[in-house]
């Protein structure tokens, strides 16, 4: 059961922000009061994955995976092929605790297996129809990103989707503005959280969490080869995109 996240009443609280055992234990309250729609985008991206997915032998690789809840929600979906396995990445150890014990039936089963390591120096990673970077690109520096996504693209079989959540940045400097003003207040309305606790988890968050612009990102995945692109889910400064091999 996952505690409530009151991180940042703390103010002892180490500046830079860490994915350490602390933040894990509150993570799936965290995340779910933060990044807006948080569940429902869960759904309907385990609805497009379902799509991709062969009815034998499927592969699906989770980079950032943190407790597991992606995975969960794709093994849940009622198009889930019985066959399809998933391998979760995160360089967290204390958020791959968080995922075993969530999803530990299909880690017993051999369905999902959960490695440690760290996106900038990934190991090759296996054929895959698909591949999940949910909010997770933007903690990667920012020199190792395209490397990572043609690393990806090479992992990807014809056909294969990449699926990629991220925080953004608009263009327009006062849209931003705006945006980030409505995010702020999603964070109080939504969750509780007050101006101090936001306060202190942006301060936490900078130079750690590097959004790129929505453009930004389209180059990205065009220089690692894929031409097909569409951002299928968006509020304000948060984006989903799929990428088809
Ligand atoms: C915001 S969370 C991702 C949330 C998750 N994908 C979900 O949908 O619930 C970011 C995750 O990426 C992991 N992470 C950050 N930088 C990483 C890196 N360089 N290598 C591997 N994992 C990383 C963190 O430990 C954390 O679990
Ligand atoms: O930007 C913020 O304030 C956030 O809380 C965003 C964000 C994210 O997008 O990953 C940052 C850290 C937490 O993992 C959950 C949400």
């Amino acid at each position: 059961m996952t505690q409530e996240d009151r991180i940042f009443q703390d103010t002892n609280r180490a500046k830079d922000f860490s994915f350490d055992e602390r933040v894990a234990s509150v993570f799936d309250d965290m995340i779910s009061r933060s990044v807006p729609f948080y569940s429902e985008v869960q759904r309907i991206q385990s609805d497009l994955i379902v799509e991709f997915l062969p009815e034998i032998d499927g592969v699906v690789c989770d980079l950032g995976c943190s407790t597991g809840t992606t995975i969960e929600h794709i093994l849940k979906h009622p198009k889930c092929p019985k066959t399809a396995k998933f391998i979760g990445f995160d360089n967290s150890s204390s958020m791959l605790d968080k995922a075993s014990a969530k999803l530990s039936p299909a880690v017993a089963e051999d369905r999902v297996s959960l490695q440690i390591a760290d996106l900038s120096d990934l190991p090759v990673l296996p054929a895959s129809n698909v591949v999940i970077l949910n909010w997770t690109l933007q903690f990667v520096r920012p020199i190792g990103r395209e490397q990572l996504l043609k690393s990806i693209y090479d992992a990807l079989l014809p056909g294969g989707v990449v699926f990629l959540s991220e925080k953004i940045l608009s263009d327009d400097p006062s849209l931003n503005r705006i945006y980030i003003d409505h995010y702020l207040d999603f964070k109080k309305s939504q969750s509780g959280y007050t101006d101090t606790e936001n306060q202190r988890k942006r301060e936490a968050l900078e130079n750690v969490l590097v959004p790129y612009r929505l453009d930004e990102n389209y180059l990205l995945l065009n220089r690692a080869g894929f031409t097909r692109i569409d951002t299928f889910f968006r509020w304000f400064n948060f984006a989903c995109l799929i990428a088809i091999k």
